[in-house]
């Protein structure tokens, strides 16, 4: 006798075998949305792909040893190197590119404070999205509250720098993403941010120069039409350079 096929059965994708990462990629794409390195594209990742995906790190990163001629199965020193450079881009370094925005407790401006705050020096990791080496800077963070502003702790300035620059970023872009972020949450009337960094791959390789820094600002609202803020807040900046 013939058995029909179950056409539910039928219509079922398979997906296994597919990789991890193919599998997140075509969600963004979906959604139309960018996956660039300073991309945060945790809205695309379920509970529990992010192991599938620094297994599926893992082995090509084995695969980049093994195309450096390097014998990871007899040198007792690389022999995990795959695992552990797996585990760094995806759980450490870059892990503002793969989780949530950090919690953030906001309290209201109940005494409508409106003077001049500054928060710095916060002490920023990343890498650069040409080499993947390491950015290591100071940032600061100047704000003019409304009696609208929410206020948010301390802390929390440190915790949005760290998920923006754990992400290949370039030092021009992360400043925005962050005064962006800053903005959307606390809603003041003016906002700065100065960071300044070294760029190991001027340091490390390429000029290998040990001694320049980058540094960049943004300035948004009254910090942009006010001068003398401007200037009051790059005066009060303490021991920067
Ligand atoms: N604008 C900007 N440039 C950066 C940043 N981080 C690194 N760079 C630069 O990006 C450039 C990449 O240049 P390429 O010429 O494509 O790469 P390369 O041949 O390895 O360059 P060299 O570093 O000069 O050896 C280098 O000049 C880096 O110094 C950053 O945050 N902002």
């Amino acid at each position: 006798m013939l058995m029909k096929a179950d056409p539910s059965q039928q219509l079922q994708p398979t997906d296994e075998g597919t990789p991890m990462s193919v599998k997140i990629r075509e969600r963004i794409q979906a959604a139309r949305k960018r996956f660039h390195s300073n991309d945060n594209i945790a809205e695309f990742i379920q509970p529990g792909e992010l192991d599938e995906l620094l297994k599926e790190v893992e082995v090509k990163m084995q695969g980049v040893l093994d195309s450096m001629v390097i014998d990871t199965a007899s040198d007792h020193n690389t022999n995990d190197t795959a695992r552990r450079i797996a585990k760094m881009y995806l759980q450490e370094v870059f892990r503002g590119r793969y989780v949530k925005a950090p919690g953030i407790t906001e309290f209201p401006n109940a005494e409508h404070l409106n003077e001049l705050m500054i928060v710095g020096p916060i002490t920023v990791r990343s890498a650069c999205s040409h080499h993947f080496c390491p950015v290591i800077g100071k940032l600061w963070v100047g704000i003019m509250p409304n009696e609208h502003t929410n206020v948010i702790g301390l802390s929390k300035y440190a915790r949005l720098a760290e998920w923006v620059m754990g992400r290949p970023q370039i030092q021009e872009e992360a400043v925005v993403q962050l005064a962006d972020l800053i903005m959307e949450r606390t809603q003041p009337d003016g906002l700065a941010v100065v960071m300044e960094a070294s760029h190991y791959c001027m340091a490390w390789r390429g000029v290998k120069d040990l001694n320049s820094k980058m540094i960049n600002s943004v300035m948004r609202g009254v910090f942009l039409k006010n001068a003398a803020l401007r200037r009051e807040f790059l005066a009060l900046i303490p021991d920067k350079g």
